[in-house]
């Protein structure tokens, strides 16, 4: 393990009654850069995502976060650490205004010794940092609006400012584009991509033009496997990556 490295698995394997899904996946997740894992369906990029971000334990391997052993790990201790996935976690509330979703993020962060400390004025510095982070995603007109009554793609960028309010040091993304217009791909790429200035961004996405503008480096992974790494310039010429996805009829 070297510091150059956020995430380091070894080995890593996930069988389902037999079948494996993920097989010996020897993954390495620079720090600093938006890594993105791709592959044909069923390639097994939701498992091994799953097993990194703790939602699946795997059947054998290692997983290091910073040269820790994290294998062991639970979703909400990882989070604690610094290592936090989006969309799917940071559910947002619906009936809660926009600003008020940040604030309870927020809040979630300073744990309970902050409710003896003068609570009024810290709401409003608590709103203040809200509304920081509501700018810093475009959504500050909305803050007033229950999070209910946000269009889709501003609601995703809700959820990237209730994940941003827990101060990660790596984001994880699953399929962040999934259901989005142009309009809305390109807002959150721009999102994506500021946010990532100074943090480490793994993803998982189909969008292959997403991937190719956003990504420093791609993991592609077929039948369970890593097929090849590279930049996307790198991997998209890949012979065997150019027949993974011809199999399937995806490319
Ligand atoms: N809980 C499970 N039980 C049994 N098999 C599973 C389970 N989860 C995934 N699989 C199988 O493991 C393989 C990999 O699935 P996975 O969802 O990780 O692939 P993927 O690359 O994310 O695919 P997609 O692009 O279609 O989302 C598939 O063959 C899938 O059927």
């Amino acid at each position: 393990m070297t510091s150059e490295n956020v995430i380091e698995t070894d080995g890593l394997t996930k069988e389902f009654k037999g079948f494996r899904a993920v097989n010996n996946v020897r993954l390495k997740v620079r720090r600093g850069t938006i890594h993105a894992l791709i592959g044909p369906n069923g390639a097994g990029k939701t498992t091994c995502f799953n097993l990194i971000t703790k939602f699946l334990q795997p059947t054998t391997g290692r997983i290091l976060y910073n040269g820790r052993d994290i294998t062991a790990s639970r979703p909400h201790e990882i989070a604690r650490m610094g290592l936090v996935r989006s969309f799917q976690i940071s559910a947002v509330f619906p009936h809660l205004s926009v600003l008020e979703n940040v604030r309870v993020a927020l809040q979630r962060t300073l744990g309970t010794a902050y409710h003896f400390w003068k609570p009024e004025r810290s709401v409003e510095v608590l709103d203040d940092r809200a509304m920081d982070l509501l700018e810093q995603v475009g959504v500050q007109s909305y803050a007033k609006l229950p999070a209910v009554e946000l269009p889709y793609g501003r609601k995703r960028a809700l959820e990237i400012a209730t994940t941003l309010a827990l101060d990660p040091e790596m984001l994880l993304l699953d399929e962040p584009m999934a259901g989005m217009g142009r309009e809305d791909i390109k807002r959150i790429s721009d999102l994506i991509q500021r946010v990532a200035k100074d943090r480490t961004v793994l993803m998982v996405e189909h969008n292959l033009s997403v991937v190719a503008d956003l990504s420093d480096r791609i993991t592609v992974l077929a039948r369970g496997e890593i097929l090849a790494e590279g930049s996307y310039a790198e991997v998209s010429k890949d012979p065997a990556v150019v027949e993974a996805y011809m199999g399937t009829g995806h490319g």
